[in-house]
């Protein structure tokens, strides 16, 4: 048998957990029955003691109760694992990494069950309402009705690999959604037929037109009582402002829905059911005949010649065809020309191929399978940048870390160049080292297939990187990523070129926005710190927006992400994930601090410890920075009396001293912005520590800046709304009492996209109240734009409030 992983989790009371690397007889039995609840084990010989255990204890499965990770577990048979080892690397053409995005309930993961059991990996479709799907949510998810996480598996269909990922489509979210989004080639919407285009679709369409993603639309829910193909349509006109190319036509609607008509082959698709199994798995193309019902048959042929009108409007080939060989014939038109046409139309997202059916009721999910290999693109249809330098090299990109209690951290990646094997060393580029990789697996439907090795396009699940943190670019060595970023310098010419150029290759991954927002969080008890400590150094490589920090003065742990649900999220998983009850502080905002004069300070430092006396003065001086490059970062000089070379351990305690006290500002302790330091001198007695000259720098520094004239920065956040010309007077309103400063206003087709700047401090439930004000159409995108001065009262009235005077 070969080497398969497989882990699995006794669904009942044991809650232990086995991975076998040898599929057996036995196994496949125990899988079974802990999958389905039917079957029954020849012998209990493969089980853990635990689980013997817990067999003896109740003699049957078959009423355990279902845990979330009792569906870890699958139930392949013994012949589709061999088949699974010899296709793990299919051609580049033939992979379609796609997206599944949707607003929340529209049947994402119901859609995304039944591809996976008609793609033949499970043998039993999980179901959304008995919680037992392969695609299973965060608790929080299902709670707050919004996405969170995503989820990546991969199947086959026809030949074809397909990596399907969730888009999380919450504004607060935007890391997560940027960080699916930058892996993927196409993407499949999924709407609720009842109710057409939601809120949420919309943010993550607009989401998706900003990475250039090619799309298809499935109109879900066909059997519902209220679903409207027309109304669907139209609202996807309306509210997407796209061109829909009207595929199918359902038969007949809610209640009465049983099938489809294919516009481009001219055959009705019927499922058939057998008594007892109606999963849909069976379905018949029945060529349309003069014996159809005649509404059908002409509401078929008028839906086909506007497409075919469509289409000959957008694609000239098409159109040469189409007036030429078969301008008197239409209905002779070859499928596959028709098929080419609009793959060629939907990759160049000249318009958007419309498909509909019930994935509840088993119908349509097939045609939806056979659309996305035939008009999504493939990866070398894509266009990255970062490529031509690396060109047969490994390059990839880490798209989301899990962490796994027996195999520790699993790093999903998406490979775009080269070939990735186990056990060899990558070099991450984004964090300068090293890491070796043990084992490579294939997230294959609800199972981790471990394989050899896995070429450019596909994505994997590695086991072993302790370092990657999502957002990381990965290279099969360091001599490969610094030949590329010469590579990509050489070609753009310049040295200032060449440095954005090997920028550009560490940023293959992606940008992580400066959290905003901060907290104090602490754990029920001081042994529980460690505990704390583990938790969150294990969030933050799964969430790079999550920052941590220790208060140099409280010693308290300080917790900084995005916005208000980021925090409150994270605090959730530490209660969940961690078994940590913590205590949030309030959020607070992350101001910064400057200076507005140049003074100067001495200090002489003179402490006895043991037998040794340490000495040291240190003269210095600090200035505002008004030009480029200082930001968060202090800029350091030495005066002419200092001595051109200083040793090295003595520059760098300086610099270090010069750091920490940049941390904190003079008035109210928040980091310093645009200021630059000069030391002027330092002497010291000989064997004076190093330490002691950093803590006599940064002393002498908080004296200095003490005596300067100071100014609160506050955080300026640039967000972009995109409202409906009706609601806009609403929002600009709104936005004048958040002190916002209007940028531009853009026209985007039917829609205005405010381009604005807002402090921060104005936004606490800025996403309710846009939804509030606007009922849910609006959608916004948010970043920090920059640190500005604050004016006298409001920072009378600040630092007033921060030191309790209120
Ligand atoms: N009538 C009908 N109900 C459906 C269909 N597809 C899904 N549902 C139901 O709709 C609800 C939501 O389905 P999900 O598949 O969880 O939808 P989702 O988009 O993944 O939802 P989130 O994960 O919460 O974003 C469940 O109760 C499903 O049973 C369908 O085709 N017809």
């Amino acid at each position: 048998m070969g080497r398969v992983i497989v882990q699995w989790v006794c669904g009942t009371e044991c809650d232990s957990q086995r991975e076998t690397t040898d599929i057996t007889e036995v196994d496949m039995a125990v899988f079974a029955v802990f999958k389905k609840c039917t079957v029954t084990p020849k012998t209990t010989s493969g089980l853990c003691s635990k689980c013997k255990q817990c067999w003896n204890m109740r003699g049957s499965w078959l009423k355990g109760p279902r845990t979330q990770a009792f569906h870890q577990d699958s139930g392949l048979v013994p012949g589709e694992v061999k088949s699974l080892r010899s296709i793990a690397s299919p051609p580049l053409s033939k992979i379609r990494n796609i997206g599944i995005m949707a607003h929340i309930d529209a049947g994402k993961t119901t859609t995304t069950e039944r591809m996976l059991y008609y793609s033949g990996y499970t043998r039993a479709m999980g179901d959304v309402d008995d919680g037992d799907t392969v695609t299973d949510f965060m608790a929080q998810e299902r709670e707050r009705g919004i996405t969170i996480q995503s989820a990546a598996v991969t199947f086959d269909w026809n030949g074809y690999r397909i990596n399907l990922i969730d888009t999380p489509g919450h504004v607060d979210f935007t890391v997560e959604v940027e960080r699916s989004l930058r892996i993927l080639d196409g993407a499949v919407a999924v709407f609720d037929a009842s109710a057409g285009v939601e809120a949420q679709t919309l943010t993550v369409w607009r989401q998706a037109d900003k990475h250039y993603l090619p799309r298809i639309c499935f109109l879900n829910k066909m059997d519902k009582a209220g679903a409207s193909f027309s109304y669907s349509v139209e609202s996807i006109k309306q509210k997407l402002k796209v061109k829909t190319l009207l595929l199918q036509l359902p038969i007949g609607i809610a209640k009465s829905f049983n099938g489809l008509v294919d516009l481009v082959t001219k055959e009705k698709i019927v499922w058939t059911s057998t008594p007892g199994l109606d999963d849909g798995r069976t379905f018949a193309r029945i060529p349309l005949t003069d014996t159809d019902p005649p509404e059908l048959l002409q509401e078929a042929k008028d839906a086909r010649i506007a497409l075919i009108e469509q289409v000959a409007d957008i694609d000239d080939e098409f159109a040469e065809l189409v007036l030429g060989d078969f301008s008197d014939n239409l209905d002779g038109l070859p499928a596959e020309k028709f098929q080419s046409a609009l793959r060629r139309v939907t990759l160049a997202q000249k318009a958007v191929p419309v498909l509909c059916g019930s994935a509840l009721k088993n119908k349509g999910v097939q045609p939806l399978l056979d659309a996305i290999t035939m008009y999504l693109p493939a990866p070398n249809e894509c266009h990255n940048d970062f490529l031509q330098w690396y060109g047969d090299d490994m390059c990839a990109l880490a798209f989301k870390v899990l962490h796994d209690k027996q195999r520790g951290p699993l790093v999903f990646v998406r490979i775009y160049s080269g070939t990735m094997k186990p056990q060899s060393s990558v070099y991450n580029v984004s964090k300068n080292c090293t890491e070796r990789m043990s084992r490579l697996l294939l997230p294959f439907a609800d199972q981790h297939i471990e394989i050899p090795s896995l070429t450019a396009g596909n994505i994997a699940l590695t086991v072993g990187l302790k370092q990657t943190a999502t957002g990381d670019t990965l290279a099969s060595s360091k001599s490969s990523a610094v030949a590329a970023a010469r590579k990509a310098g050489r070609e753009s010419g310049n040295k200032l070129a060449q440095s954005k150029a090997s920028e550009s290759l560490i940023l293959a991954g992606i940008e992580i926005p400066e959290p905003v927002f901060f907290c104090t969080i602490e754990p029920p008890s001081l042994a529980r710190q460690p505990d704390l400590e583990f938790a969150l150094s294990c969030l933050q490589r799964e969430d790079p927006s999550l920052k941590v920090k220790i208060d140099p003065d409280s010693g308290q742990t300080i917790l900084c992400g995005m916005g208000e649900l980021h925090i409150e999220i994270i605090h959730d998983r530490i209660k969940r994930e961690y078994k940590l009850k913590t205590q949030l502080g309030p959020l607070q905002i992350s101001y910064r601090e400057t200076i507005l004069n140049s003074i100067s300070a001495t200090d002489t430092l003179d402490r006895t410890i043991g037998e040794k006396r340490h000495t040291v003065t240190v003269e210095l001086g600090v200035r505002p920075w008004e030009e480029e490059g200082a930001g968060n970062k202090p800029v350091i000089d030495y005066s002419e009396n200092m001595p051109q070379q200083l040793l090295t351990d003595l520059q760098e305690a300086i610099e270090n001293g010069i750091h920490s006290a940049y941390l904190q500002g003079p008035l109210i302790g928040f980091p310093l912005q645009n200021v630059a330091v000069t030391l002027h001198s330092v002497a010291m007695h000989p064997g004076t520590s190093m330490t002691m000259v950093s803590a006599c720098v940064s002393r002498c520094m908080q004296k200095a800046l003490k005596k300067a004239e100071k100014q609160v920065l506050e955080p300026l956040m640039s967000l972009e709304i995109t409202v409906s010309e009706q609601l806009i007077s609403s929002v600009l309103a709104d936005l004048a009492r958040r002190r916002g400063n209007i940028q531009e206003i853009q026209s985007r087709k039917d829609n205005k996209v405010v381009v604005v700047s807002v402090p921060l401090a104005e936004l606490m439930g800025y996403s309710t109240d846009l939804r509030t004000l606007t009922s849910g159409s609006a959608t916004f995108s948010m970043e920090l734009s920059n640190y500005e001065a604050m004016n006298p009262q409001d920072q009378a009235a600040l630092l007033k409030k921060l030191k309790g005077l209120y």
